[in-house]
């Protein structure tokens, strides 16, 4: 039946071996192959040997995952004296060959201009016939050995054949995936970690149905993308369901200091998972803490694909969130980092939209901007659902030996605080990809949502704030403790004048303000940090020569508020008054600071405490979020 069918078309039979045409000029003669091509490139073409037949279908060796699609869903039989190919439909769904659309059982031929469907008009190839051999990486079709007109003499190359692992990140073993825990997959020659629970230790196992279920979510995901139309718009907004449709080609935003990629094939959902990328998704081959080039890079863990993909299968837009204070500081390149955020994607081969904060400000983990960012213009206007949200980060507070293997304590927590002040679970990369138990952490000494908006402003309390006759009032506090806001809030507008080194430019000159405000009979506060004897004395020096008190406001803002204060007011920065401090210049005031005391030459010491005033929630609300 089988000769009978290449007869009905004309065609001579070959058996077996490659097709020899005739001799060159040179006398040589040229061997003459067949490729199967997927349009896509999805992988290298496939060798079809002449008279042979193979079958193909979903699998590692195409890379489909579709479910429609069988295991077997076609066989072909080349015909290189012809230039075509037999195609016979043994699954169950259509396949297609040009407009003819088969059912199973039903054969085809084949030429090169035509496209073959591998089913339900998906998975496009041609075939193509050539006499030089493309040197293909992958020699992958399956011979059929029930083929009745196949003997096979030579077995096919298997030497760069892509399994399912390298689509799953998972190394087979008869139908389980065990997960590796050394870093083959990546080429390093980390050790594996010592420190996991028993089921992460043994290798967590899962099963074909797992796989393939995770296969089929991905596979429709991977079609709704392809399916995408091309957009000036990637982010547009078209469904009203929880997920967006696909992004349809890769982009690069700018956002003042906010770098947005969409890879292609993203999609918005009311689900996100976000991770930090360095020292979550990937890790340095040096070995170093920082990358020493831009290729510096390698999975951190093998489980890293399979656990992303997984996510995606099951609904997740996966998004990656990192800190690059590198590049507003000039000593990386935001090419060079695209280029590597592109890099690693390309590797992990799943669809990622990744925000990058350049520098300082409302975009710096953990302040939330990236994310505002994801939910008020980036998600196809799907609305994100919290409760179905998580972060992962490595920046989590631990400290020292937080696993026996680990000594070096967590850099920072801001990956943690960055998913507290969104409030969606955190993970650390170990509990998440390892899943290793939650490791202790130090929670940052001060949190900025404990401010009590009620309480007390001042102490005693029995004091009065102002006075009805002329004095002069020196304030000592921490650069960002909060004196600005108070006397403008409540001094200034009860008629006190203010001398301030900020505006006026030098300690002399607020010493000739007080002198001038004190002749006119007017009160002055001196908003300076005056943090030692000898800058309050040129005060209280004035207060006596003009006979009127000197009192003592002392802002009782520890370091740590008053570096949150900081940042909150280079965050909210206008291009009016004060630009922030440095750190530096606020652990100069505490290397200074002297207690004030009566014997200086106060008539009184008033502490001021912090307490908050917003007319503008918006504002409040970021005063709440942990900054560092
Ligand atoms: N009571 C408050 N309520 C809300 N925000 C405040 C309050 N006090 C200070 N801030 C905010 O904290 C930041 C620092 O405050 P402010 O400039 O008043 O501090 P400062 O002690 O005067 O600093 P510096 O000594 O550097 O001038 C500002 O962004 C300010 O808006």
């Amino acid at each position: 039946m089988f000769q009978q069918e290449w007869k009905d078309h004309g065609i001579r039979l070959v058996d077996g071996g490659r097709r020899k045409t005739p001799a060159c000029a040179d006398g040589k003669s040229v061997e003459m192959k067949c490729y199967l091509r997927s349009v896509d490139a999805k992988h290298s073409p496939i060798a079809l040997p002449d008279g042979k037949g193979v079958t193909l279908g979903r699998g590692p060796e195409t890379l489909v995952t579709d479910r429609k699609c069988s295991k077997t869903q076609v066989e072909l039989v080349a015909n290189l004296e012809n230039r075509a190919v037999h195609v016979t439909q043994l699954g169950a769904n259509p396949c297609s060959v040009g407009e003819a659309v088969l059912k199973k059982g039903e054969s085809i031929l084949m030429k090169e201009d035509q496209t073959l469907f591998l089913v339900n008009r998906l998975h496009p190839y041609t075939v193509m016939f050539k006499e030089d051999s493309p040197k293909p990486a992958a020699d992958t079709g399956k011979i059929n050995k029930k083929s009745p007109k196949n003997t096979i003499t030579e077995p096919p190359s298997t030497s760069s054949k892509k399994t399912i692992t390298d689509f799953f990140g998972a190394s087979t073993s008869k139908g389980k995936r065990r997960i590796q825990h050394d870093n083959t997959s990546t080429g390093s020659s980390n050790k594996k970690p010592k420190y996991q629970d028993p089921k992460a230790e043994a290798g967590e196992e899962w099963d074909d149905s797992e796989e393939e279920e995770i296969a089929r979510k991905l596979s429709h995901l991977q079609e709704t993308a392809a399916k995408a139309k091309p957009s000036e718009n990637p982010s547009q907004v078209s469904s009203t369901d929880e997920r967006g449709v696909a992004c349809s080609k890769d982009s690069w935003e700018e956002h003042g200091k906010l770098l947005l990629f969409n890879k292609k094939g993203v999609q918005a959902s009311s689900k996100i998972a976000g991770f930090d990328i360095d020292g979550t998704i990937i890790t340095t081959k040096s070995g170093r803490v920082f990358p020493v080039n831009a290729d510096d890079w390698k999975i951190l863990y093998p489980e890293v694909p399979r656990k992303l993909k997984e996510l995606l299968a099951n609904g997740y837009k996966v998004i990656f969130i990192t800190n690059q204070m590198g590049i507003s500081r000039g000593k990386l390149k935001p090419e060079v980092f695209k280029a590597k955020v592109e890099a690693i994607l390309d590797h992990l081969g799943i669809p990622v939209q990744v925000f990058v904060a350049t520098g300082m400000g409302i975009y710096r983990k953990p302040v939330t901007g990236m994310w505002d960012h994801l939910c008020n213009k980036a998600n196809d206007g799907i609305e994100v659902k919290k409760e179905d949200c998580l972060y992962v980060g490595d920046a989590a507070g631990r400290p020292a030996n937080w696993a026996p293997d680990r000594k070096k304590k967590d850099f920072s927590c801001s990956d943690r605080l960055f998913a507290l002040n969104i409030g969606i679970k955190f993970f650390t990369p170990e509990e998440f990809f390892l899943g290793w138990k939650k490791a202790a952490f130090n929670f940052p000494v001060f949190d900025p949502r404990t401010i009590n908006p009620s309480g007390q402003l001042y102490e005693p309390p029995s004091a009065s704030l102002v006075s009805p006759s002329p004095e002069v009032v020196v304030a000592v506090g921490f650069p960002g403790a909060g004196k600005s806001t108070f006397f403008k809030e409540h001094m200034i507008p009860k008629g006190y004048e203010c001398a301030n080194r900020d505006t006026l430019g030098t300690w002399q000159k607020c010493v000739a303000a007080c002198e001038a405000a004190l002749k006119r009979g007017k009160s002055i506060v001196i908003d300076n940090t005056n943090p030692d004897l000898e800058s309050r004395s040129r005060y209280i020096d004035c207060a006596k020569k003009a006979g009127v008190p000197a009192r003592c406001f002392l802002f009782t803002a520890t370091i740590e508020e008053a570096k949150h204060n900081n940042r909150f007011r280079e965050m909210t920065y206008t291009g009016k008054g004060h630009v922030s401090v440095n750190d530096m210049v606020i652990n100069s005031y505490r290397t200074k600071f002297v207690e004030p005391s009566a014997s200086e030459g106060f008539s009184e010491i008033l502490k001021i405490h912090f307490v908050p005033i917003f007319k503008d929630p918006e504002l409040q609300a970021l005063h709440q979020q942990f900054s560092e």
